[in-house]
């Protein structure tokens, strides 16, 4: 099964292009890690996906559904930009149960998984506060969770662990665990290497807009010409140096 497949994406702003000839897959139940220097075009990428911006050229499904069709996309998908958008006079609750009756959830169902994230994420004795009084942190867990709490069948994920403590990361990293055992797929992004080579089944290398390597990050990490010692970060460093 296949969550993710793009053909031929290419996005241009003016006559420049900053997306060329992009055609890869993601596997259903993957977390696919999407890395690329600053200005690769990650962000450009993510947001064609998720349907907030139309290609130039190009085709590309998600979760089964063309990105032509956003409402069906949509449906299907989750997404927490770099921004997690949130409303900042809302108590983390309120946002929370805003979101679930926005995406249509049963709110006995909802309730009850607001209140498990909230646990996990240590926010339990914060969810009545508003949010504009959270820390970097605690406004990221709530983007986290509001975006997964409908169990979309694709997350995408943009820099989802910025802000975050050790055991927070941790979290989150068991939490995206579990959330693919059940054959949903996480798509993310981000510059935290470790957290790729902790998690990724996959890794594709974005670089001025083309997918310049693919493959598992031990597959990555043992084709760097000097083998021994080598990190992820070592792959990412060698094959994007100008
Ligand atoms: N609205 C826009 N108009 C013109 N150029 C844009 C626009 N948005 C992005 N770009 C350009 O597209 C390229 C890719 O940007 P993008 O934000 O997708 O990169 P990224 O890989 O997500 O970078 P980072 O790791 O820094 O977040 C950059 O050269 C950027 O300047």
């Amino acid at each position: 099964m296949v969550a993710i497949n793009t053909t031929s994406l290419r996005k241009e702003y003016g006559d420049v292009p900053v997306i060329r000839d992009l055609s890869f897959v993601v596997e259903s139940g993957d977390i696919y890690g999407f890395l690329g220097p600053n200005g690769a075009g990650k962000t450009t990428v993510m947001r064609i996906l998720t349907c907030l911006l139309k290609p130039t050229a190009g085709s590309a499904t998600v979760a089964g559904e063309s990105i032509a069709n956003r409402d069906a996309v949509t449906e299907k998908i989750g997404y927490l930009p770099e921004e997690p958008p949130l409303y900042p006079e809302l108590t983390g609750l309120e946002q929370l149960e805003f979101w679930a009756g926005f995406r249509g959830m049963d709110p006995e169902y909802a309730d009850d998984r607001i209140e498990l994230f909230l646990d996990r994420f240590d926010l339990t004795e914060h969810a009545n506060k508003r949010i504009s009084s959270y820390s970097k942190g605690m406004q990221q867990k709530v983007g986290l969770i509001q975006s997964i709490l409908h169990e979309p069948e694709v997350l995408f994920l943009d820099e989802p662990t910025s802000g975050l403590d050790p055991n927070a990361v941790r979290t989150v990293q068991e939490t995206f665990r579990e959330f693919v055992s059940d054959g949903s797929t996480v798509f993310l992004s981000t510059h935290i290497l470790p957290v790729v080579d902790t998690l990724a089944d996959a890794v594709g290398v974005l670089h001025q807009g083309e997918l310049i390597t693919t493959g598992t990050p031990e597959e990555l990490k043992n084709r760097v010409t000097s083998p021994e010692d080598q990190t992820l970060e070592d792959v990412f460093i060698e094959i994007t140096e100008p």
